[in-house]
């Protein structure tokens, strides 16, 4: 089994730009990173008050199980020290798998430990205005991420920044 993924990335505790850089060379390093967005500063979603967050997407394309893509997130996320503390609070490193497609088709789950698609991932704008950029034509759960886009408060998406500042790894190319 081969299994593409869109992972979101992000973080507001540490260095959060090497911390999301250390997660696409990792990516890079394991010979599965298919494209990389550029990095978002956002202000923090879920009403908990902290500072904002830089958040990113990958895709990546990992020769095993949507099982073993949340697992390899772990591991980074446990590479950042990561530590679970208040829900949608502050942490070093938050890696979510957003959509995992096998054969071409979008998988759906409702198993706790791996929901698919991520059941928040559409009122996210931190999720979608990354991942449009380096997909026009994404769909998350048969909507058009452009129009789920349009359904966002609008001041949330333009709270958005995208830093000037590159994410993939020197020297990668998809
Ligand atoms: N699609 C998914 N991606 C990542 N984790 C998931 C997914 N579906 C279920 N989980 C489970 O969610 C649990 C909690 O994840 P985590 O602590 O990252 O949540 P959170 O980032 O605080 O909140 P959110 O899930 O809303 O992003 C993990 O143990 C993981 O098994
Ligand atoms: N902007 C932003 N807000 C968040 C984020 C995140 O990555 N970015 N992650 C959270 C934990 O799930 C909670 N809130």
């Amino acid at each position: 089994m081969s299994c593409l993924a869109v992972l979101s990335i992000g973080g507001n505790q540490g260095d959060s730009l090497a911390l999301l850089r250390g997660v696409a060379e990792a990516a890079a390093a394991d010979g599965i990173l298919r494209a990389v967005s550029s990095v978002y500063a956002t202000p923090p979603w879920g009403g908990v008050e902290q500072d904002d967050f830089l958040n990113a997407i990958l895709v990546v394309e990992h020769p095993s199980t949507p099982a073993d893509v949340l697992e390899w997130g772990f591991e980074r996320e446990r590479a950042a020290d990561r530590t679970r503390q208040v829900r949608w609070g502050p942490r070093t490193l938050d890696v979510d798998v957003i959509t995992a497609e096998v054969d071409g088709t979008q998988l759906t789950s409702d198993d706790e430990s791996l929901t698919l698609p991520h059941p928040r991932a559409r009122e996210r704008a931190f999720v979608l205005v990354p991942w449009l950029e380096i997909d026009p034509d994404a769909v998350l759960a048969g909507a058009g991420v452009r129009d789920l886009i349009d359904t966002l408060d609008p001041a949330d998406v333009a709270a958005i920044r995208r830093l000037d500042q590159p994410l993939a790894p020197a020297g990668w190319s998809s």
